[in-house]
């Protein structure tokens, strides 16, 4: 299965409608058309059998009907599932008596198998797709509901779901508009039409492996395989470009940068004194910068080495929560310094991750910079390697020119020469931090999209986690801004600017100490 994050990947791909099927994806009603099936055929070959002399196998869910029927029109799957077992049958009309010995008599008995199942048991709801669909409406998706069932609204009006499509594509329209079945993709793309998206604009949700293959057929931009009972692969063979399991609860979201506030941060209660009210009865995802959060401030970057009292608190604290840490060095070079194999590393302020069983991918989309850093570097090299205490240090997705070690009257010249550089290239922008001007990639990524990120990957968005950052420097501000109001920002000592964080802590040895007091509760708990 590809790495994913869902959210991550709408964005990336400028996605503007999701379509979803319904049976398995939004109501729990595959279950019940998978028993009235079973019901309805294996009473048929029994007495199918009994009459000739012979043994059918009975039904199969697990096979038979995600082979032959899952996701299909009714008749297409009376008729796939029979010819699995060499019996061919008339194909009479739609309105031969249920259990007429025809395809349609069949499936009529099927649909009146499956009703019967639904006044007894009501329909019942898959709560995580229902939550997602109602904010991504409100963040501006449109939407959609697909079904090959001719039942589609009658379960969406007893489920109370009417009013979150404004598009409908069910199995009685496909029959008018003589719409072919899955895995033929004409059903998903007569949604995409209704909601005037083109396919590359759109994902599809599917749980049947007809489906995603239909989605595939379709070019529609993503093919979510929805894995509600264990066939992840078969999902991702038949084409989904991701599997979930459960589809993510997006209550987190990025913030709108106009809404974020900030203050002095000399003015922020301590974290050290309210660590039980700022978990707020949740489990934390930590996220911690490295420089001047983990380690001092000093003045060559290779000799601020991780103290082993700050390893060893980094590691207990990751055996009772997740741990990433979140920096602007390189990422090879942060996981050395820190060296603890389960936590989660982001380098180059995001653009590069890595975790615990070789995790490893970059998703800020900052690769196509790398020629613009290599020329860039090559400069910086040149133009710089005469002024005393300059320091050009590359990292895969940023260049940090140091300034701290030159003297007072050449700072200026350093700047402009990176400024001169910076110029060059539309592919970079400048991004300040503590004596160092750094060149980034001129995208729209940062460590609050990387925490964002990580958060989806790790399935850790959802209510009873809250994400906990540190750190000390401008580039934590965007972090700090990212989880106003969702989460806890936590400035260490002070930066030149106003911050966005909520709380304070002094040094880093008050960070330690707050980790440690963080893991004491968390074991308590
Ligand atoms: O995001 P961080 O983990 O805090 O990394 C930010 C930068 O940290 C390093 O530079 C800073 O720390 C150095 C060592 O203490 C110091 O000499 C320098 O003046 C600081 O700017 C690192 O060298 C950079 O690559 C990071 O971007």
């Amino acid at each position: 299965m590809p790495p994913h994050n869902l959210f991550f990947l709408l964005e990336s791909k400028q996605i503007k409608a999701l379509i979803f099927d319904l049976d398995g994806v939004i109501t729990q009603t595959a279950r019940v058309h998978a028993h009235a099936w079973k019901r309805m055929f294996d009473d048929y070959l029994r007495q199918r059998g009994q009459r000739e002399g012979k043994v059918y196998e009975p039904l199969s869910i697990a096979t038979d009907y995600r082979r032959y029927i899952d996701g299909i029109p009714r008749y297409d799957g009376v008729r796939n599932f029979l010819l699995s077992r060499s019996i061919s049958l008339p194909e009479g009309t739609p309105t031969d008596a249920p259990g007429k010995e025809t395809v349609a008599g069949l499936g009529n008995l099927k649909n009146s198998y499956f009703h019967e199942l639904l006044q007894q048991g009501g329909v019942e709801v898959y709560s995580d797709t229902v939550a997602f669909i109602k904010v991504m409406r409100q963040r501006g998706y449109r939407t959609a509901v697909i079904s090959a069932s001719k039942n589609c609204q009658a379960i969406l009006a007893a489920a109370g779901l009417e009013a979150l499509f404004e598009v409908r594509v069910d199995g009685v329209l496909a029959a008018e508009l003589r719409l072919k079945g899955k895995p033929d993709p004409a059903i998903f793309l007569e949604a995409a039409r209704r909601l005037e998206v083109e396919p590359a604009e759109a994902a599809v949700f599917e749980d049947a492996l007809a489906g995603v293959e239909a989605g595939k057929a379709g070019g529609f931009a993503l093919v979510v395989g929805v894995d509600r009972t264990g066939q992840a692969e078969e999902l991702s063979e038949h084409g989904a470009d991701v599997v979930l399991q459960t589809i993510p609860n997006p209550t987190m979201k990025n913030p709108n940068p106009n809404q974020v506030q900030k203050q002095d941060g000399k003015n922020l209660p301590s974290a050290l004194h309210n660590i039980k009210e700022l978990l707020q009865g949740k489990t934390p995802a930590v996220f911690l910068d490295y420089d001047g959060c983990l380690t001092h401030i000093v003045k060559d970057p290779d000799k601020a080495i991780l103290s082993e009292g700050m390893r060893s608190t980094l590691q207990q604290l990751a055996e009772v929560c997740p741990v990433a840490v979140v920096s602007g060095r390189d990422r090879a070079n942060v996981e050395k310094l820190v060296q603890l194999k389960n936590l989660y590393y982001a380098g180059s302020h995001g653009f590069d991750i890595s975790g615990p069983n070789n995790m490893h991918t970059e998703p800020g989309g900052a690769a196509a910079a790398i020629p613009a850093l290599d020329k860039a570097q090559a400069e910086l090299n040149e133009r710089l390697k005469e002024v005393e205490g300059a320091l050009v240090e590359r990292k895969r997705y940023a260049i940090a020119v140091h300034y701290r070690n030159v003297a007072e009257d050449q700072v200026s010249q350093v700047l402009e020469v990176a400024n001169d550089v910076l110029s060059k290239y539309k592919e970079l922008k400048p991004g300040p931090g503590k004596k160092v001007l750094e060149l980034k990639p001129n995208l729209d990524w940062h460590k609050g999209k990387a925490v964002y990120w990580l958060l989806e990957e790790l399935h850790l968005n959802k209510p009873g986690i809250i994400p906990l950052y540190i750190g000390d420097d401008l580039t934590d501000e965007d972090a700090f801004a990212a989880l106003q109001g969702q989460g806890v920002s936590i400035l260490v000592g002070e930066h030149d600017e106003q911050t966005a964080a909520g709380y304070r802590l002094e040094s880093v040895e008050e960070v330690q100490v707050f980790l440690e007091a963080l893991t004491h509760q968390l074991k308590k708990e």
